[in-house]
């Protein structure tokens, strides 16, 4: 049998975790067997389900700095963030262990004659669950957690490269057997799922996340896809210029990047170029790629060689054309993958890095006569699921906001970071289905259906 091994991006010869992988027959038998425990799941009813959904908040929390040293060494997230995540992942659980009691329908009044309309909420009964490698903790949390607090049972199918953190959650989650099921594996293991599941949800590169909403939407179940972002900053003449390069770098640089909300695009309006370049500059500068362990590391490494080649070599072609560094640029001095936190100017128009997510520790700088060609530029993608806007005036930034083709738009703040009691998603091509997280979620999660009672004795 075929594994799956996972390594330290710090340090590529430290093996994480090699586990056998899940194949179509594998996937077949978790679906068969959660099909199976949700019945039971369903049976407990809301304190049922809501107290375990705590004790699962209860125990991620007992076991937070063994999940954080767990994630630092699996994904390469610095040990601050990755406490951030751990604390986010355990507050998810507990937000979504009062779930079981939220309304789960409504009461109407007829079109016409006496009686009773009801709408009910019901689980779908198997969630397929597939997730990346950046969040390996809170994605699959809040993913798994609405879906079991309305009473379905979940497969998960984690990324490959972060399967040790999301087996240990789902240990430590400790829910009754087949419940919460981890099928380690590959694309068979995804198209498995997406085959003999009831509803998906899924989130992850572009490419792979639609042809997800391919297969399940082919078999007419539910799909949500979150997918990548290639998302803008508008710095305005009257920004507070030394705090927007303080959150820029802070968006770019931190998780070296690899956040679906980081910022990739920073646009400075008309004055606002100068002061901006160099103070961004210099804020990159002062969050070098280092030791994610350490405490006061901003920028780790990126997941593995491939992403670090595709991004060095994506540096060397906007060179070619024309493009100067104004901040990083090169890789790191150290063992692992590790790329300097990079600033790009006259990036030549149509290279790649203005049209793709890359997914590192690097953004292109662009300048913009004014507000409107700001907007023009920042909204020329398909990729829109975050932006930022920085401004001293309030009204100038949520008329931009309003302009602005994302799902998630931060004023005088990174563009990274997420509220997980709010809808979470994007614009055009960032997303496809519904919304994530907050009650939206639960939503997505259960299928309404309308109950009609007549009165006794009417006909
Ligand atoms: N919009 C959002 O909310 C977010 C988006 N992302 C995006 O995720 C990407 C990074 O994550 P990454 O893990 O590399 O993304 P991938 O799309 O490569 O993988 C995501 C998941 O899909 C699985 N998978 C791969 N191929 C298939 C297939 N053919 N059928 C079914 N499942 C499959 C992967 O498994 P395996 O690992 O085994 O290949 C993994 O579990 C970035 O593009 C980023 O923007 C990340 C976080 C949030
Ligand atoms: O910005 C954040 O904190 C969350 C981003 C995110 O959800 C992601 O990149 O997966």
């Amino acid at each position: 049998m075929s594994t799956i091994d996972s390594y330290n991006p710090a340090d590529p010869d430290d093996l994480v975790a090699s586990v056998p992988a899940a194949g179509t027959a594998e996937v077949a038998a978790a679906i068969a067997g959660a099909r199976e425990a949700q019945r039971g799941w369903w049976a407990l009813g809301a304190a049922g389900r809501s107290l375990a959904l705590g004790r699962a908040a209860a125990a991620i929390e007992a076991a937070a700095e063994e999940l954080v040293a767990l994630a630092v060494r699996e994904v390469g997230k610095p040990v601050a963030e990755a406490r951030g995540e751990v604390a986010r992942t355990a507050a998810i659980w507990r937000y979504y262990a009062q779930a079981p009691f939220a309304p789960a329908g409504e009461v109407h009044e007829p079109a016409a004659g006496p009686g009773l309309l009801l709408t009910r909420r019901r689980p779908y009964g198997v969630a397929g669950l597939i997730t990346p490698w950046n969040f390996p903790l809170a994605i699959p949390t809040w993913k798994a957690a609405p879906a079991l607090a309305v009473g379905n049972a979940v497969v998960l199918k984690p990324s490959s490269e972060a399967v040790a953190c999301a087996l240990r959650l789902a240990e430590l989650a400790g829910l009754p057997e087949g419940v919460l099921t981890v099928v380690p594996g590959g694309a068979e293991a995804g198209t498995a799922l997406i085959d003999g599941a009831d509803v998906v949800s899924f989130t992850g590169s572009t490419g792979v996340g639609r042809s997800v909403v391919a297969g399940a939407s082919g078999r007419g179940i539910p799909v949500q896809a979150e997918m990548g972002g290639l998302n803008a900053a508008l710095v305005l003449p009257d920004a507070d210029i030394a705090q927007a390069a303080a959150h820029l770098a802070n968006a770019i640089a931190g998780y070296a990047g690899q956040k679906c909300t980081a910022t990739s695009r920073v646009i400075a309006v008309g004055d606002a170029y100068e002061p901006l370049a160099e103070a961004l500059a210099k804020a990159l500068g002062q969050t070098p790629a280092a030791d994610p362990a350490a405490p006061a590391t901003v920028c780790g490494p990126v997941i593995g060689g491939p992403a670090l080649e595709r991004l060095t070599g994506a540096i060397d072609t906007a060179r070619a054309g024309g493009a100067t560094v104004l901040a990083g640029g090169a890789r790191a001095d150290r063992a692992g993958w590790f790329l300097e936190p990079t600033l790009l100017e006259n990036v030549p128009a149509g290279h790649p890095l203005l049209t793709e997510e890359f997914f590192g520790p690097l953004a292109v700088l662009l300048p913009a006569a004014d507000l409107d060609a700001a907007l023009a530029l920042a909204n020329d993608t398909r990729h829109s699921l975050s932006a930022s806007v920085h401004s001293r005036s309030l009204d100038v930034a949520l008329a931009a906001a309003d302009r602005l083709d994302a799902g998630m738009i931060r004023i005088n703040a990174p563009s990274s970071g997420v509220d997980f009691h709010l809808p979470f998603g994007g614009a055009k091509g960032a997303s496809y289905g519904a919304r994530e997280q907050g009650r939206a979620a639960l939503d997505f999660y259960t299928a309404a259906r309308t109950v009609s009672v007549l009165p006794a004795g009417e006909c």
